[in-house]
């Protein structure tokens, strides 16, 4: 049996988030320079608000300055453009993150085109997806930039890995791919139509699952000593009836067969608002034309 290694995210995030804390000190104090997180809500989904307020917490806490925006649910797209675009043009603000998903009747893709590409600290915009693609500077996707950091934590060397991502959103699978990818792992991509995906993941020395499918993955899914990076946040309730979140992959069984294994909360979830603050300070930085 192997002895499965717990990759703590939750305490790797926190590390990350004092070594910001210490360089938006010093961009403050050598060039009077506070970067600025504009946080963009519309309406009123419970999960959305438990984000945006471990966001603004932490943002503060790093030196930064969190600016909010909470609007109803019944803005309209033309409102949220014209919000978007104050916000581009506010030197105060740095990043702009529009909390997805939107209500129905606003075209998200529109809005996240009239975000200004240097201040899309989520990375969703086209020329930041594109930049990744091609392999320019830009800013990457908060969430598959955690998972990379984990990966290159604890699980080196990548060049030459197997790597397969369950999951192609532009948000998540997509980027992930790209950036494993970037580090030399041979890469396979796999979603809803994939034809034998136990078959597919058994091949992986490194597994990431992005699907929103409760424990979908299980453990005769894996490689013997696979690493294991599980970003899904699936609410359920259990038979007590008790609410509690899982990631896509069934963590028990995979204790024992995978080398090393995010749980979900305490994973991928805290290393998304550290890259974000990662992000907000490097995009700062370009902006002011100060080198980091
Ligand atoms: N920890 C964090 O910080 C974050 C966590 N998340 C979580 O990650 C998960 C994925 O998010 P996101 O990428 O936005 O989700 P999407 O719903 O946008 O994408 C899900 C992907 O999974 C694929 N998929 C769905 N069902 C299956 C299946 N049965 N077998 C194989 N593939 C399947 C879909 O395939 P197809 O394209 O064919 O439909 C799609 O590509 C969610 O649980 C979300 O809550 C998301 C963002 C941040
Ligand atoms: N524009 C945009 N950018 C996003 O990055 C974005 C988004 N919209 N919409 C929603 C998803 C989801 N997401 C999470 C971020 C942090 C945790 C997180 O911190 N989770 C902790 C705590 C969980 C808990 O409180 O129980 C954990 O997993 O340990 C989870 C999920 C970002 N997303």
């Amino acid at each position: 049996m192997m002895d499965t290694r717990w990759i703590d995210g939750k305490a790797f995030a926190a590390r990350m988030r004092a070594e910001i804390a210490a360089e938006a000190a010093d961009l403050r104090a050598r060039h009077g320079l506070e970067p600025g997180l504009a946080v963009v809500l519309v309406g009123d989904d419970p999960a959305s608000r438990i984000y945006v307020r471990n966001k603004v917490q932490q943002t503060t806490e790093a030196g930064m300055r969190s600016l909010e925006h909470r609007l109803p649910a019944e803005t309209t797209e033309a409102e949220l453009v014209a919000l978007v675009e104050a916000l581009n043009r506010d030197r105060a603000v740095h990043g702009i993150l529009v909390q997805l998903p939107l209500p129905r009747h606003i075209d998200s893709a529109r809005i996240l085109a009239t975000i200004a590409p240097e201040k899309d600290v989520d990375g969703f915009h086209v020329v930041n997806a594109g930049r990744l693609a091609v392999g320019l500077d830009g800013l990457v996707p908060c969430t598959p930039l955690g998972c990379l950091l984990l990966l290159k934590a604890f699980a080196p060397p990548l060049a030459g890995a197997r790597a397969v991502v369950v999951g192609r959103s532009n948000i998540v699978g997509k980027p992930m791919a790209q950036l494993l990818l970037r580090e030399s792992c041979t890469v396979t991509i796999a979603h809803s139509r994939t034809r034998d995906l136990p078959e597919e993941c058994r091949r992986a020395d490194i597994l990431v699952a992005a699907v929103g499918q409760p424990e979908l993955v299980r453990g005769d899914w894996l490689k013997p000593g696979a690493i294991v990076i599980d970003v899904g946040i699936n609410r359920v309730t259990d038979a007590e009836g008790k609410a509690r979140i899982v990631g896509d992959v069934a963590f028990k069984e995979a204790l024992g067969v995978a080398g090393a294994i995010t749980p979900v909360p305490g994973g991928v979830g805290p290393m998304t608002i550290a890259c974000l603050l990662r992000n907000t300070l490097t995009a700062a930085r370009r902006q002011a034309g100060i080198a980091g």
